[in-house]
């Protein structure tokens, strides 16, 4: 007798679509458990769910001990040298014996590698240090988690979110008025991890038939940078908040890039036969967006090209990276939202956009793209 003897299987082909939810109950059972883990045929499967379900209950202290690897310094230590845990507390000023527990965890992390009585960095944490931003992306996630502290209250609507705080233009969606300082260290973070971001879209999406680009909400112009290494004869146009582009001028002086200063909430300039739009879309409201794509449709010629570039939902496959991540984020920011390549299409064909194209994403974590024509 197995666990699997405790209810009848359905046999019949109309009973075929409870089968899914029969062997779920079962699953759930501790008795069946306890034989899966057991029965040759089973236990590997048991053993791996165990694990993944472990990892999905331990994440928030594998991310924190990140966290304190990136605060102590410790991967930028090792990379001069391997060190016994008793040099590194002297270093960074730790306890000993403390410094040991976090060398452990983060060799236990795949972040450092143990070889005897010293630890020296690993392929992770040595990727870690030449992703450009991630390291400040760490630090900033301590406003992400106290947001994320009590995530049924999140849900609920009931808390007062940090990361709305953290990122100003987020706060009013008309706003024009940021503090010059505040405008100049959001977009540091923004344009930091924009490298990466513009490297993978222009992977995925070729510019060589545009003559004129404009980045609407193009931070302080890190993906026309980008842009302007890879095409060195294409107008490109930067348009953002006016004081965002005030910050901005000294970035895009040297690269031959016209600073735009507006508010998509008015009209967009016209004269570009492409628009691009980097992360921008998942700031905001379904309502804004509507009226943003539809400007958008206004500035553009007829054949003009829309592109669109942001880490997205995986709509009906989900994914950990757009459906926890950054849909999570973007709700504690309060205005914005993760859509699936799907849900922008069709915003994009409820305002006239034509020919849709959702470019495979080799890493959906940084970003997916999608083109799209205006007739
Ligand atoms: C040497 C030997 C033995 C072998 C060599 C083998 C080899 C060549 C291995 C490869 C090593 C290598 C080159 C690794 C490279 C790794 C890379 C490039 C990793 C990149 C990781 C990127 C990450 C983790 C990006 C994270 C991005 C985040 C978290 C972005 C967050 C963005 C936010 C929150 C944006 C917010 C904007 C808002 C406010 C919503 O609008
Ligand atoms: C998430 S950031 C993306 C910046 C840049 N595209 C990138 O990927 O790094 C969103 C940008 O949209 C800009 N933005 C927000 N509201 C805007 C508006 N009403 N008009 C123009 N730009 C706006 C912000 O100032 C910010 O630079």
């Amino acid at each position: 007798m197995t666990a699997l003897d405790h209810e009848p299987m359905p046999r019949s082909p109309a009973k075929r679509r409870g089968l899914h939810q029969w062997l779920m109950r079962r699953i759930a059972d501790p008795g069946f458990q306890s034989w899966a883990s057991r029965f040759p045929l089973t236990k590997r499967a048991s053993r791996k769910d165990g694990e993944r379900l472990f990892d999905l209950v331990s994440g928030f202290a594998y991310s924190q001990t990140l966290l304190a690897c990136v605060e102590l310094g410790l991967f930028e230590a090792l990379e001069q040298e391997p060190a016994t845990p008793e040099q590194l507390a002297h270093k960074l000023g730790l306890a000993p014996d403390r410094m040991r527990l976090l060398c452990q965890a983060a060799a236990g992390l795949d972040l450092i590698q143990r070889r005897g009585e010293s630890y020296r960095l690993s392929r992770l944490g040595a990727a870690s240090l030449g992703v450009p931003g991630l390291l400040d992306m760490i630090r900033h996630h301590a406003v992400f988690y106290r947001d994320l502290a009590d995530p049924v209250a999140l849900l609920r609507g009931e808390t007062q979110p940090e990361l709305a705080e953290f990122w100003p233009y987020v706060r009013g969606e008309s706003a024009t008025e940021i503090p010059g300082q505040q405008a100049s260290t959001y977009s540091d973070l923004m344009a930091q991890t924009q490298g990466l971001v513009a490297e993978e879209t222009l992977r995925t999406v070729s510019l060589s038939k545009v003559t004129k680009l404009m980045d609407v909400g193009g931070g302080t112009g890190a993906f026309l940078r980008a842009v302007r290494a890879h095409y060195p004869s294409l107008d490109l146009a930067l348009f953002d908040l006016p004081p965002v582009i005030e910050v901005a001028r000294a970035h895009v002086a040297d690269h031959r890039i016209e600073p735009l200063g507006g508010s998509f909430h008015e009209a967009l300039p016209t004269g570009a036969d492409a628009i691009s739009l980097v992360r921008v879309l998942y700031d905001h409201s379904d309502d804004t967006i509507a009226e943003l794509l539809a400007k958008v449709f206004k500035a553009l010629p007829s054949g003009g090209r829309l592109i669109i570039s942001e880490p997205m939902s995986g709509g009906d496959a989900p994914t950990r990276a757009g459906d926890v991540y950054f849909a999570l984020y973007t709700m504690a920011m309060t205005t914005g939202k993760a859509r699936s390549a799907d849900e922008i299409c069709g915003m994009l064909a409820a305002q006239g956009f034509e020919n849709m194209k959702k470019h495979s994403a080799p890493r959906p974590f940084l970003t997916s793209c999608i083109t799209a024509i205006r007739p």
